[in-house]
Formats: C-alpha cells, structure tokens, sequence
C-alpha cells in the first residue's frame, strides 16, 4: 500500500510539475484540516447552541404527539419519554407547550440526577450487605484482583525468559518457559471465571430488578393505569424486558471493566515503578508523563463524545415502538385478516422499522468518527508516550551502564527489565483505554438507567394516583363541566373521597364522570344501590355507562364527591369481550382464582359443572378433553362461548354485585333470559348494561343517561309493563305473517315437486 501511494505520488508530482515534499504535505495538511473541523464542529455546534439559548430563542417544530408521547405518523421520527428527541442529529421539540414542557426531563447524560437514579436502582439490586449479590460480587472482584496479579507476574516471566535468551542460559530458558505455561492454565480459568461471574452477577440485579418492578407494575392496578390514565410510558412491556436486560448487563459489565483497570492501573504502575528504581533511575518523569498525556487524551474525547446516553435512549424507544407494533398484529391478526388490513398494518411497520434504521445509521455515524479519533490517540499517541517511558530509565538509570553485574555489560539485564516494562505498559496502557472507553459505556448506562428508574418513578406515583397526561393540558381546563375539578401543573386532582358503607349499599354522591383525558362525559351522578336493587343502565354510545363501571370498581379516580362501597365489597365485573387466561379450561372458569384458592374455598369440579350447566355448556368438559384440557382459549372457543364461560365465572364467585357490560350480547335471548334468573337466584345483584329490551323484566330500577351529561334513575315496573306491551306488538307482527309464509311453503313445495319430475324423466330418457 505504502508503494502505490509513493507511485501515485510521484507520477503527480511529475506530471503536474511539482515537487513531490510539497504535494505530500499539502495533502497531509489538507486531511489534518478536515479531521480537525470535524472534531471541531460539534464544540462550535454545542456553543452556538448555549448562545442561542440564553438568548431565549427556542426552535420549535414538529407534530403534537398523542399524550405526548409516539409520533408513529408519516414516517416521523418516535420520541416517548421527552418531548425532545434526536432525529438524524437534530434536536426536535415537539411542540406540546405549557405544563407538558415544564415536565420535560434531562436528557440522559452523566450528571447528578444519573447518579442519584443509579443509587436508588442499585439500592434494590443490592438490598443489604448480606445477600447472594455481595457475595457474588466479592468473588468477582477477588477474580479480578487475581487476574491482575498473574497479568504482572506474567510480564515479569516473559522478561526473564528474554534474558535468558540474551545470555544463551538454556537451562534456566526451559525452566522459565515450563514456569510461563503452567501460569496460563490459571490465568485461562480465572478469566473464563471472570466472565461467568459478570454473566452471574447480571443475572442476579436482573432477577432483583424484575421482581421489585413487577411487584410494582402489578400493585393497584398500576398495568392499567400505566397505559389507560398516564401518558408518560408508552411500551411498559419493553422497558420491563429488554430495557431492564440492557441495563443489568451493563452495571455487571461496567463493574468488571471499571475494577479491572483500576486494580490493572494501581498495581502495574507501582510495579514499574519497582523495575525503574532497579535501573537506578528517577520514578517522577515516566509517570507524569502518563498523567499528562493521559489527562490530554480523555479531556479531547469527552469533549468531542457524542451524546451516547440520549441516543441509546432513543434507539430504546424506537425498539419498543417497533415491538408495540409487531404486539398490535399479532393480538388482532383475524380482524385485520378479515379487513384485508395487512398493507396499512405493513405500512405502519415499515415506517416504525425505518425510524429505528435512521437512528442506529446515525449512531454508526457518531461512533465511527469518535471511534476513529479514540483509536489514533489510544494506539499511536499512547503508543508513543509509552516508548518514551520505557526508554527514560534505561536512557537515565545509573546502576547497570557499566556492566558490573554480568559479564554482557548489563545488556540482558537492560532487556530483561525493557521486556517486562514494555509488557507492563501495554498492560497499562489496555487497561487505561478500557477505563477510557467505558466513559461511553457509563454515558450509555446514564441512557438504560434513565429508562428504568423513569419506569419506576412513574410506577410509584401512578400507584399513588398522580397521573401526567399532556392532553389534559390548560385547553382541557375550560371545558364543560371542569368547573368542579381541580387542577394542579394542568393535571386534574383526584379530590373525591372513597368511604366505606355501613349498609352494605354502594353509593355515588355528587361524582363527576371523567375520562383520563379530562373529557368531563357527566357532570354530576348520584345513586345509591342497595343489595338486591337490580339496575339496568342505557343511554346512547359513550355516553358513560362503562365509564360509570370503571368508577365503581376503583379503576379511575373520584375526582369529586364521594364513593361508598362496603368494606371487602364483592364486585365481579364482566365485560362484552371476555378475557380468557393461559391455562386449563378449568383456570377459565375459575379466574382469577387458582386452583389453590378454589380447593381452599372448598369447591369442587362438580361445582364448576354446575356452573357451566347454568350457562348452558355442560358438554363442553367432554368436548374440549376434561377440566385439565390446554388450549388457546382465546381462538378455541367461539364468541358466544366464550361470553358465557365469563358468566360461569359469575356462578363460581358468586358476588354481591355484578356488573355486566353487554356480557350477553353472543348469547341467544333465551339462554340470555335464563342466565339472568340464575344470577337473581344466586342472590347477586346486578348492574346491567344493554340495549336488549328482553332483559328489562330481570331489573328493578333503571338508570337512563341522555348523552349530555343528564341522567335519570327511576323504577322500572311502569316501564317494564310498557316494553312488554311493546315485545307483544312484535310478537303479535310476527304471527301476522305467517299465514303468508306458510302459502310461500306450499308453493316453494309443488316447484320442487315439479323440478324433481322433470330431472327424473330427463334421466329415464
Ligand atoms: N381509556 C380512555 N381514555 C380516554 N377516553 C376514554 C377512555 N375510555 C373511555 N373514554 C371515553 O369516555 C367516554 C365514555 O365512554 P364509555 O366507555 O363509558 O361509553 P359507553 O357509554 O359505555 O358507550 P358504549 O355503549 O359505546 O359502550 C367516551 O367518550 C370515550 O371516548
């Protein structure tokens, strides 16, 4: 290579006519330029930035995001957890203004708030000074430690077997060599050791971190609150699994490549300060000189270092994004097989997966041009200080320049100490450039660590009930119906009370119905529902029947007025579209119970038969293969089968109050009919939502909502004598046509008759 460059050289030298020391410089100065303006350019960015800053001018652009979070449309760069994100190196602000902005966080970098995060999660990693994670750490860094000193002892094996080469000594050569090979058996162990235990160690702050973050996400319903009434954390799913992986192999693996150095530095060091003494030379200059340059290094590159920790978090979110997507396909693969979807499902893919490429091409980018410079300083300006270090003793030491030791002039020894020098250094000198490179491991970590504590800070206060939505902003606050909430940084307060009722009775006093979005959907309700009160509700769509059931159940909050519900309030509530668990058929019927706490409460499989009869699907234990059959419930069952599997739970829980959300809409009237004088047997009292009219009858009051935000609750009798009268019209509308039908019969009877005479003698023919 070297030779076709001086060819090149040459010829254009020749044929341009100039001479050739000219040429080579200019285009040596001319690259030196460029390198120096990209290594420049990011400081002069970051400055002119800062400038821009403090003059209070802000670039805004960009789309609103939906709860200030994903912008999946057009292809748009994805952000979730601030309002700022990087797209293709430019900072983007989206554009949410007010209370939203101030809630911006920091982007994540090596600062206070990363080591204060850091602490709380290694806090929960390492919960005491005697636990399995100590104990694993203190045998790690006992390997690390190890290691360290089988690396220097080595070093000083090589120097010696080179001296004994210098001197021709075969004897002592073989002796050291044998030596040398019997070390490497350890030293091979201990770093296979090394590796297992930070995998170990990983294994165990994952396995810390998971449970303390379970514990959390499944306490107080927060799963659902998380993703129904918070907007700050869009795919909980990938931050509980890939964010949490990352950043336990990260800490493990910082740990292993921060102590090591460390020991590497600190022993090797004073080791070579023990071989410059032997020359007789002075300790200070080689070892200053390594400071400085040192100094010099890490000063240029984390000047020039781009932003890892924001960009990790960033290629974190447009995963997840991707993920959340891939989850949405495959949750309703028949609908938008049915649809004929799969283009726009395609579409919305490609976009997510193209973001993520725009992002990771850019990190590329970042890190070629660091790598690049962190290379040339590390191998060659290190490389060279370090020739200088080793030199400086054997240049300045006393001791050995006049041969008194050996009959060589102290040549073998001067090797013998250069050899081990030279091996020390390039020991140090590895170890320095890990120390050096796990700058960006550490800025990178600052990116995983601000996603998982960010997850965990959310957890807490969503399960405290401090939710932060950005679409519940200022505009929100205006709107009908907000005069009775209160708000706080443009965030509605949960100022209701929830108290226990003496009587049994559940009771709303004076509550607003309000949707996560601040959507005020009924002013005001009040109803008190006594046990045996059987209520139907209706109304027009989204007019807040559901919403109403949410309340009741403790899902969203009470934002004024008042909740009573007994204490240990049975409630079971069934919605239109069942869920079916992993599990048995057995584990259907008796969810969320175990089979443990069915056997505890003394049932039986003959009663979840039972059960099962009173929805009208005894043979399915036969069908699907007995109470221990394993199946995708979900796809194996049909609609109507599953909805009254979910009313058989009904029947096995046997509640105080059932709340039925259109639960019956796939069953036949019927059945439908039947079911419900079960329930009332059973003693449940139900809350009904439906727009059946054969369902009145079961009812004693009825709760009316008009849509507006008005409501009405009445009893239900007149009205059931009304809807009767009026299933008797239908009823009677139906017999009317009969008549008719039946005439139809005949003649569709004779033209059959008559089509077969004809096929018959076609045949004979
Ligand atoms: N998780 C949510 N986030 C934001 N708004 C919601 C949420 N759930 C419901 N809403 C809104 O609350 C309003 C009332 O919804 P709700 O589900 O109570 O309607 P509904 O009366 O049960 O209607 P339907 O008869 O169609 O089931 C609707 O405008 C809906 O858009």
């Amino acid at each position: 290579m070297p030779n076709v460059m001086s060819r090149v050289l040459d010829s254009t030298a020749a044929k341009y006519n100039i001479p050739r020391e000219y040429l080579s410089k200019t285009i040596l100065g001319t690259a030196v330029c460029l390198y120096g303006i990209k290594l420049g350019y990011p400081l002069i960015q970051q400055l002119c930035k800062k400038s821009v800053t403090l003059n209070g001018v802000k670039d805004v652009k960009g789309s609103r995001t939906r709860n200030g979070t994903v912008v999946p449309a057009n292809g748009q760069d994805v952000s979730t957890n601030n309002n700022e994100h990087v797209a293709n190196g430019k900072t983007v602000d989206n554009g949410n203004k007010g209370p939203a902005t101030k809630e911006r966080r920091s982007s994540p970098a090596v600062n206070q708030e990363f080591l204060l995060q850091l602490e709380k999660l290694i806090r929960i990693m390492i919960p005491g000074l005697w636990c399995g994670e100590v104990a694993l750490l203190s045998v790690h860094t006992l390997a690390l430690f190890t290691r360290t000193f089988l690396s220097i002892y080595v070093a000083s094996m090589e120097g010696q077997i080179v001296k004994f080469i210098v001197r021709r000594d075969i004897w002592n050569f073989s002796i050291m060599l044998m030596k040398w090979l019997g070390v490497a058996v350890p030293a091979t162990f201990i770093n296979s050791m090394i590796r297992y235990l930070e995998n170990k160690l990983a294994l165990a702050f994952r396995t810390r971190l998971v449970n303390h973050a379970y514990s959390k996400y499944f306490a107080d319903q927060t799963y659902y609150r998380v993703s129904n009434l918070d907007g700050r954390i869009e795919n909980a799913d990938h931050r509980l699994t890939d964010d949490i992986t990352a950043f336990t192999s990260s800490v493990a693996h910082l740990y292993s490549h921060l102590t090591k150095p460390l020991f590497d530095c600190a022993l090797i060091g004073l080791a070579l300060a023990q071989s410059s003494r032997r020359m007789g030379a002075n300790i200070i200059p080689g070892p200053l000189l390594a400071c400085v340059v040192i100094g010099a290094t890490g000063q240029i590159l984390k000047a020039v270092s781009p932003k890892f920790g924001l960009l990790v978090a960033e290629e974190a979110n447009r995963k997840g994004y991707l993920r959340s997507i891939h989850s949405r396909v495959i949750t309703n693969a028949e609908e938008i097989a049915f649809y004929g979807g799969h283009k726009v499902e395609l579409t919305h893919l490609q976009r997510a997966y193209q973001t993520l490429v725009r992002q990771k091409n850019y990190v590329f980018q970042q890190r070629l041009w660091y790598v690049m410079l962190e290379q040339f300083l590390m191998k060659y300006v290190w490389s060279g200080t370090g020739m200088v270090m080793v030199a400086l003793p054997i240049v300045m030491g006393t001791r050995l320049q006049v041969g008194t030791e050996t009959s060589d002039s102290g040549v073998s020894e001067r090797t013998q100490y250069f050899t081990t020098a030279r091996n020390l250094l390039v020991s140090g000198a590895d170890a320095v450039e890990r120390l050096m490179s796990s700058y960006k491991e550490v800025v990178e970590l600052a990116g995983y660590t601000s996603r998982v504590g960010e997850m965990l800070d959310v957890f807490g206060e969503v399960g405290e009930g401090r939710y932060k939505r950005t679409t519940t902003s200022a505009t929100k606050q205006n709107s009908r119906g907000t005069d009775r909430l209160e708000f706080k940084d443009g965030q509605p307060v949960a100022k209701g009370k929830i108290t226990e009722s003496t009587d049994g009775s559940i009771a709303l006093i004076d509550v607003p119905v309000v949707t996560p979005n601040c959507d005020v959907v009924v002013p005001s309700l009040t109803l008190v529902i006594n046990q045996g009160m059987h209520l139907l509700i209706t109304g027009p769509n989204g007019c807040g029947k559901s919403s109403m059931f949410r309340i009741l159940s403790g899902l969203w909050p009470v934002y004024a007025g008042e909740l009573k519900r007994p204490k240990d309030c049975s409630m079971f509530y069934i919605p239109q579209r069942p869920y079916m668990s992993l599990g048995s058929l057995r584990d259907q019927v008796i969810y969320p119970d175990t089979v443990e706490d069915m056997k505890r409460k003394g049932m039986t499989d003959d009663d979840l038969e039972r059960s099962l009869a009173l929805v009208h699907l005894s043979q399915l234990v036969l069908r699907e293969g007995g109470w221990d059959a394993q199946a995708d419930w979900k796809d194996t069952l049909s609609g109507g089968e599953k909805q009254r599997v979910a009313v058989a739970r009904l029947f096995y829980h046997k509640p105080k109050f059932a709340l039925l959300d259109e639960c019956t809409s796939a069953v036949s009237i019927d059945v439908e009919s039947n079911i419900y004088q079960a329930a009332k047997d059973a003693g449940v009292t139900l809350l009904t939502i439906t727009h059946r009219p054969s369902l009145w009858k079961f009812h004693s009051h009825i709760l009316q909502f008009d849509g507006e935000g008005g409501w009405n609750l009445s009893p239900l009798d007149a009205k059931t004598a009304m809807t009767l009268r009026q299933e008797k019209a239908h009823l009677e509308a139906q017999l009317a046509d009969i008549p008719v039908a039946q005439q139809r019969l005949q003649e569709v009877c004779k033209e059959l008759e008559d089509e077969e005479e004809r096929l018959l003698s076609t045949t004979c023919n």
